[in-house]
């Protein structure tokens, strides 16, 4: 725990938007000593290695632990309840093949577990120590701590080296407990009220996560396609450039997943002769992409590909679908096929094309209609890859070759869902799904994006590149989909 015996009684102040503020000391209730903190961290990791496989975000599934070793642990509260921030590097496989993933844990220590709190928070009771006996849990679940961390955003706190920081004019309220979000997702979040929502990123790497990145751009910008950046926290990852932690964004009290209105409507499809006009969500969305990749291009760096760069990006794709084929065997009857696809990308001049800063993960999911509009939503990029892979420039039209593959989704959801082969049912979806697909199409193109239409064979290589993504993560998260990417797969492989 090599930093924690600097993250005690020292709390500093961050002005507005991080830039560095006379240093002050104030205590703050944080006293508890290093050895302390050692000692509480030594009697909670038996139960934390227990806890950890059970979280939908841990990434180590099915691979022993071999080492669990505390990066940065800093005590936010002592007492009852206590509250202790803890960055964990969990490693697997042993001697110089061992590999680590750091993740972040809020922890809560109460002599009583709180009320109300589900069993899947609770870590255990911790057997020894200054608090033997007290329930340790998950306190993203305990309203009376998370509401201690939007204080300690709202004054721009900093404990050794963690470090909340905040925009200007953020006016961010204290004093409201947060309530842990139900929603199906990669990481957790907290929201307050119906103002505010934090999400503490889970798995950790060093630098600047590009959903803090892109969605500041974006916020500084002022783009009304994102909710507001309204402060995030940080820390130092032993030697490393600070890893972002959390990203407190403007909550959006009114609005509605677009992934849930697309299901509604593909739902309505068969028996209903007029089941609404998605289509016109669609163009709409496909506007509002296109804003944000002109902001995107506007105020972050871009760059051309000469012929070399474009041969790379066809390897890149090439090299992706070599390592789905080794994870899911029944990819390799579409190799040749899908390999000649990405070769295409040399051949079809389009040496100069240009990269910018891009979403990374665009889907239905991520897109969120509110009153005023659509707003996209979580910019971290596909998280399978690593982080640098993800903050590298790509074509915009990756994004809307996403989006595509989203609106496939959700009508080839309905047919998996149908109780057996059904012919009327399946022209219907997928007539849905060409005619929404188009309307995006259109609508990036009136909002100013390059036509996706003009360059049918880089938005073929791109949907295959998504769609081998989408096989891998199905095969690993949700076998039963699997067929949903692997039809996609066939139909790209035979299209010419
Ligand atoms: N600003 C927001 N306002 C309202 N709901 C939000 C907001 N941000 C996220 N959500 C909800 O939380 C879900 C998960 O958010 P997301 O950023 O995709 O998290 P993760 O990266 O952990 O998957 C979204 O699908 C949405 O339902
Ligand atoms: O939302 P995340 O950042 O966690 O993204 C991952 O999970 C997505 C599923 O939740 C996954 O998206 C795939 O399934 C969607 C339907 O659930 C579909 O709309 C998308 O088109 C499809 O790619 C995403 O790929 C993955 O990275």
């Amino acid at each position: 725990m090599s930093e924690t015996s600097r993250s005690q009684a020292h709390v500093h102040r961050e002005s507005p938007d991080g830039a560095p503020a006379p240093v002050g000391t104030r205590t703050a209730g944080v006293r508890r000593t290093a050895a302390g903190v050692s000692e509480l961290v030594q009697v909670a990791l038996p139960l934390i290695s227990a806890w950890l496989p059970t979280q939908r975000w841990y990434a180590g599934k099915g691979r022993a632990i071999t080492g669990l070793h505390p990066v940065v642990g800093t005590p936010l509260q002592v007492g009852d309840p206590a509250l202790l921030h803890l960055l964990l590097r969990v490693e697997h496989g042993g001697g110089a093949a061992a590999q680590g993933d750091i993740y972040q844990l809020l922890l809560g220590i109460r002599s009583q577990p709180p009320t109300g709190i589900g069993p899947q928070a609770v870590l255990g009771r911790l057997a020894g120590g200054t608090y033997d006996g007290a329930t340790l849990y998950d306190a993203v679940h305990d309203p009376e701590l998370t509401g201690r961390l939007l204080e300690h955003l709202a004054t721009g706190d900093r404990f050794g080296s963690l470090s909340f920081r905040r925009t200007p004019g953020s006016g961010l309220p204290s004093n409201i407990p947060g309530r842990a979000s139900t929603a199906e997702q990669s990481n957790s979040s907290v929201i307050y009220d119906t103002s505010f929502i934090l999400k503490l990123f889970r798995r950790i790497s060093p630098g600047t996560n590009p959903d803090l990145e892109l969605s500041l751009a974006l916020s500084r910008a002022g783009s009304t396609r994102i909710p507001r950046v309204a402060a995030w926290f940080e820390s130092r990852l032993e030697r490393s450039e600070p890893a972002t932690l959390g990203l407190l964004q403007r909550y959006l009290p009114d609005a509605e997943d677009g992934w849930e209105l697309a299901l509604d409507q593909v739902a309505r499809l068969k028996g209903d002769p007029s089941p609404g006009n998605f289509a016109i969500e669609a163009h709409r969305l496909g506007r509002a992409t296109a804003e944000v990749h002109r902001v995107l291009a506007r105020t972050m760096p871009t760059a051309r590909l000469d012929r070399e760069r474009i041969e790379l990006l066809a390897g890149a794709m090439a090299d992706r679908l070599d390592s789905a084929v080794a994870a899911v065997p029944g990819l390799l009857r579409y190799r040749s096929a899908l390999r000649a696809a990405f070769q295409q990308l040399t051949a079809d001049h389009l040496d100069g094309l240009q990269v910018q800063r891009i979403h990374g993960d665009l889907h239905l999911g991520q897109a969120m209609r509110t009153p005023q509009g659509w707003v996209l939503l979580d910019f971290e990029g596909e998280p399978a890859k690593p982080l640098a892979e993800r903050r590298l420039p790509q074509p915009a039209l990756r994004d809307v070759a996403a989006m595509l593959r989203s609106f496939d989704y959700a009508a080839a959801h309905l047919l998996a869902g149908a109780p057996g082969p059904d012919p009327e049912l399946a022209h219907l979806a997928s007539a849905w799904a060409a005619r929404n697909r188009a309307a995006y199409c259109a609508g990036y193109t009136a909002g100013g994006g390059d036509d996706p239409t003009a360059s049918p064979e880089l938005m073929r290589a791109l949907e295959i590149d998504k769609a081998v993504y989408e096989v891998v993560y199905e095969a690993r998260h949700r076998p039963s989909w699997l067929p949903i990417p692997l039809a996609a797969i066939n139909r790209l492989a035979l299209t010419v």
